[in-house]
């Protein structure tokens, strides 16, 4: 049978906060066009293991492989610049900027190596991006928003921006920070649905969430976290059944 292509590969990463060991042997292998979820009760390890994948934190040992790339020592610019984007648990955006100028950030720091603040001086002569940025805002049902202050927007609505900053950048991969976070069971519905969408174009995508409706809505791979260790990994109905994931959730806070 034919291996499918390995675009990130977590190997062996250790992670110690002085006597805490947050990560340990952690190996994961992210195929393109999946979605990988990473699941796990309050304080496993997920957040520092994105963390290291996107050059936030170094590992203590081991490396983060993407592409052929060692990812390992780059700087989160460095790492952005190469394909990986993210979108955070707690968007970051321009506040006062409208929606429309925050997508093209992205896209213009992308084009010209990095982000300069005369870039905002000169958002409105940029055509083309801006063209490009209106349609990631039609994806992502805010194009009638574009206009309204980011700051202003409801935390789901901010999400979806948040994404459409993302896609712009058209990475190769995309890492999402419990997207779901706070929001309505409308808006997640919709947020499943965008997300379903993304996937059928064949990005590859690591989530991670606590929210078992979105894992089981989204996920090809599951891979559990509990202490810092990965306890099981594998299709979603094998870890659903399996009864360390069980216990790891009912010993910890969910
Ligand atoms: N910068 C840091 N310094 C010291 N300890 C840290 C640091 N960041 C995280 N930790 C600790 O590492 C462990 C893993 O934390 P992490 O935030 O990665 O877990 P998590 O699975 O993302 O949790 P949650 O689901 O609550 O967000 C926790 O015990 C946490 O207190």
């Amino acid at each position: 049978m034919a291996q499918n292509n390995v675009v990130l590969h977590v190997a062996d990463v250790h992670k110690r906060f002085g006597g805490l060991h947050a990560l340990a042997d952690i190996d994961l292998q992210i195929e393109e066009g999946k979605t990988h979820a990473i699941i796990g009760p309050n304080g496993a390890g997920k957040s520092t293991l994105l963390n290291v994948i996107i050059g936030k934190l170094p590992p203590t040992s081991g490396q983060v492989v993407f592409d052929g790339t060692i990812l390992t020592g780059r700087k989160p610019y460095q790492i952005n610049q190469l394909g990986i984007a993210r979108v955070f648990q707690t968007p970051e955006i321009f506040a006062d900027l409208s929606v429309l100028h925050n997508v093209m950030i992205p896209a213009l720091a992308k084009r010209d190596g990095m982000f300069r603040l005369n870039m905002l001086r000169t958002l409105d002569s940029e055509t083309g991006i801006r063209a490009e940025a209106e349609h990631m805002l039609e994806d992502v049902g805010l194009i009638n928003r574009r206009h309204m202050q980011a700051g202003s927007l409801s935390r789901g609505d901010k999400r979806r921006m948040e994404l459409a900053m993302c896609l712009i950048q058209h990475p190769r991969l995309l890492l999402l920070d419990e997207p779901t976070a706070g929001m309505s069971r409308h808006d997640t519905n919709t947020t499943i649905d965008l997300l379903k969408k993304i996937k059928a174009r064949g990005m590859t995508k690591v989530i991670i969430e606590h929210d078992m409706h979105v894992v089981f809505s989204l996920a090809d791979k599951i891979s559990v976290l509990a202490q810092g260790r990965i306890i099981a990994d594998g299709m979603p109905d094998q870890v659903r059944g399996n009864p360390k994931v069980q216990e790891a959730y009912l010993g910890g806070a969910h």
